[in-house]
């Protein structure tokens, strides 16, 4: 068995009558910012009434049904995708001659998985941020799309929109005269760079690459990532496939490139490869790290989501829940350092993950600077229990707890009834929900394992 190991230090024209959305509704709702939830989650309330509830899904079948932006589909807990893939054939009365899958789209460059038709699709949409389900500002990263199936077991892509923002399509755009030409000569190399200083080295990362919407530079095997901060449509299946089995620096930087090599080395060498992402607080090391997971276990799994993924996925909340928290550079900064190794048979199919957390901030349980905050946990379960879970734990008001109100910005300490209305200072974080916060941890621990008796505990 080898392994890759990574680092990260610390620091439709449809049927009239279905309420299947058109093309020129959906940009009217769009323009009144109320192009509603895949989910709404103020429907759940519970937890327990996630487990009988019934949820709309939102299925985008882009050019299966031209003119059709989604169709909603009715769907439980256990609902597998090829239940809801049969309704929206049902529904949108494609060809069954035809095969289709279930992908799951989530934030950061339409990065696309494929569910195998066991999955559930709502099981998965519970992890998503609640942002994405009501899908406010990134929530039109993450959906469910339709896609068709080969017959070779490829998937079919092809809506020309979505590739023209591709960087590829661009370029080749460019080429044909219908884009404006890039500035001069850029290095993809920072070894190539023929004058090399600080300010030829940076001028070429920002003002040739950066500004270009190219994230990624080479130096020599070492990539370098300045963080976009926006939604790049560069982490999907085309990009999977693009890097799969090349050589470093053949084609244009990416961090696919860094994981398949790792990939290929270790198969062709049988040796043990690492792989260390480092850089300061916020410039983007979790992101880098899920972009490199999702990589190393779609090549072994051929762009199918895997159980290992799943078990990953559902690790994501609950470490971030424990081990992150808001400080002044990062609203979820991850205050723990975190080895993570993935295993593989020989064949190079993956065969499980291990994850290995250190050096925990653990000072941080009982002193935060200024407009920080402890451990998102805490303001998870004191706004997500149930007044009973209050009186069996015995949990007060959060601004009763020396360990939670040492960080508000006024002299006067903010009180908990007066948490929404109050100006914004380091209580509030932008967009957070920390009732849904709450569940979704508990669905993300249930998921990897977690009996009812621990979670108590
Ligand atoms: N490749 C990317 N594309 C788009 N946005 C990104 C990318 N990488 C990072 N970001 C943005 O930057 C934010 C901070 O990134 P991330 O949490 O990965 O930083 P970090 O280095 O792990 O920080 P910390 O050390 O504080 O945990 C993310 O929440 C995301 O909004």
């Amino acid at each position: 068995m080898v392994r890759v190991d990574t680092l990260q230090t610390v620091s439709g024209n449809v049927l009239k009558q279905s309420p299947v959305l058109l093309e020129g509704r959906a940009a009217a709702a769009g323009a009144h910012g109320n192009c509603s939830s895949n989910m709404n989650l103020h429907d759940v309330g519970g937890r327990r009434r996630f487990e009988d509830s019934e949820f709309t899904l939102r299925i985008y079948p882009g050019n299966i049904a031209e003119g059709t932006i989604y169709c909603p589909v009715s769907a439980r807990k256990n609902t597998t995708a090829a239940d809801v893939i049969e309704q929206v054939i049902d529904r949108l009365r494609l060809d069954r001659t035809k095969l289709y899958v279930l992908a799951e789209v989530k934030e950061f460059g339409g990065e696309e998985w494929i569910l195998n038709p066991s999955d559930c699709p709502v099981q998965r949409m519970m992890l998503w941020p609640r942002m994405a389900l009501e899908n406010r500002f990134g929530g039109e990263d993450y959906r469910f799309l339709l896609r068709e199936k080969n017959l070779d077991g490829s998937i079919h892509y092809a809506s020309l929109q979505m590739w023209l923002r591709v960087t590829e399509e661009r370029r080749r755009m460019v080429e044909r005269g219908f884009l404006p030409q890039p500035p001069p000569k850029e290095y993809e190399d920072l070894c190539s760079l023929p004058d090399l200083n600080e300010k030829t080295l940076l001028d070429n990362l920002r003002a040739r690459r950066f500004k270009q919407e190219k994230i990624y530079t080479y130096v020599g095997s070492i990539l370098i990532v300045i963080n976009p901060f926006k939604f790049l449509p560069i982490y999907n299946p085309k990009y999977v496939k693009m890097y799969d089995n090349h050589q470093l620096g053949k084609l244009e930087p990416h961090i696919y490139a860094v994981a398949d090599v790792a990939y290929h080395t270790m198969l062709q060498r049988r040796q043990d490869q690492c792989i260390v992402i480092s850089g300061e607080s916020g410039s983007g090391k979790t992101q880098s790290t899920n972009f490199l997971i999702h990589h190393l276990t779609a090549l072994s799994q051929k762009g199918f989501a895997s159980g290992v993924e799943q078990t990953i996925l559902g690790a994501g909340p609950v470490l971030e829940a424990f081990g992150n928290a808001k400080t002044a550079h990062n609203n979820n900064s991850s205050r723990f350092g975190k080895f993570i190794q993935v295993n593989y048979q020989e064949s190079g199919t993956v065969r499980g993950a291990y994850v290995e957390k250190y050096l925990l901030e653990k000072s941080r349980l009982v002193y935060q600077e200024h407009n920080e905050r402890n451990y998102h946990v805490f303001y998870y379960l004191l706004a997500g229990t149930t007044d009973e879970e209050k009186k069996e734990f015995h949990l007060k008001k959060p601004e009763e707890y020396h360990y939670l109100n040492q960080m508000t910005k006024k002299p006067h300490r903010l009180h908990w009834d007066n948490y929404y209305e109050s100006e914004a200072d380091c209580f509030t974080v932008e967009g957070e929900d920390l009732k849904h916060d709450f569940e979704r941890l508990q669905l993300a621990m249930e998921m990897v394992g977690f009996l009812p008796a621990t979670r108590k505990q």
